[in-house]
């Protein structure tokens, strides 16, 4: 087995349902990765533990979501010097405002690169660009991906045109 260089955690087994989708992402551009939960609140010791051995085991990039009071992903980014990418993960109340804002308002210095609401397809695509960066055949692959959207993009709209007339 190739080991991982992404590590996808979550706060709560609960925040699955939505990050699975970051996992789906990096199975499909053959990205080795590990899920894990890991958090600030309920687990503050093993989440500086994962945060600080992450590059020296081998994790290139950390992608982390958490709902509520959102302090994963921030935290984990002030221990490790690898790339964070922050999900923030909707739940009942609020609508993940409050993840959102808890995650993307970090301090000046240690930056979380924040996606979208329930955004994690787009962490594991980001995951892969900044992978593909120093790695020419992801980059291809990243490419033909794109070429893909360009080409759906444009069947819809002949669609679109077709069905007007
Ligand atoms: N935001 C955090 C953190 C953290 O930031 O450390 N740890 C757990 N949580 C969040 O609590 C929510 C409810 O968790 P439960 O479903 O386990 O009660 C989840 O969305 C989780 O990410």
């Amino acid at each position: 087995m190739t080991a991982p260089v992404v590590g996808v955690v979550m706060g709560s087994d609960s925040d699955w349902p939505t990050m699975k989708a970051a996992a789906e992402a990096l199975d499909e551009f053959g990205v080795p990765y590990e899920a894990d939960v890991v958090s600030a609140h309920r687990m503050p010791h093993d989440m500086i533990a994962y945060g600080s051995d992450a590059a020296s085991r081998g994790l290139r990039v950390i992608i982390a979501g958490a709902g509520g009071a959102a302090h994963l992903p921030g935290m984990l980014a002030a221990v490790t010097p690898l790339p964070v990418i922050g999900v923030p993960v909707p739940l009942k109340h609020l609508d993940g405002m409050d993840s959102l804002l808890s995650i993307v308002q970090m301090p000046a210095g240690v930056p979380v690169a924040t996606v979208a609401v329930g955004a994690a397809r787009n962490a594991g695509l980001l995951a892969v660009r900044i992978l593909a960066a120093s790695d020419e055949a992801l980059r291809a692959k990243m490419a033909d991906f794109q070429q893909t959207l360009y080409e759906q993009a444009k069947a819809k709209g002949a669609r679109l045109r077709e069905s007007l007339g």
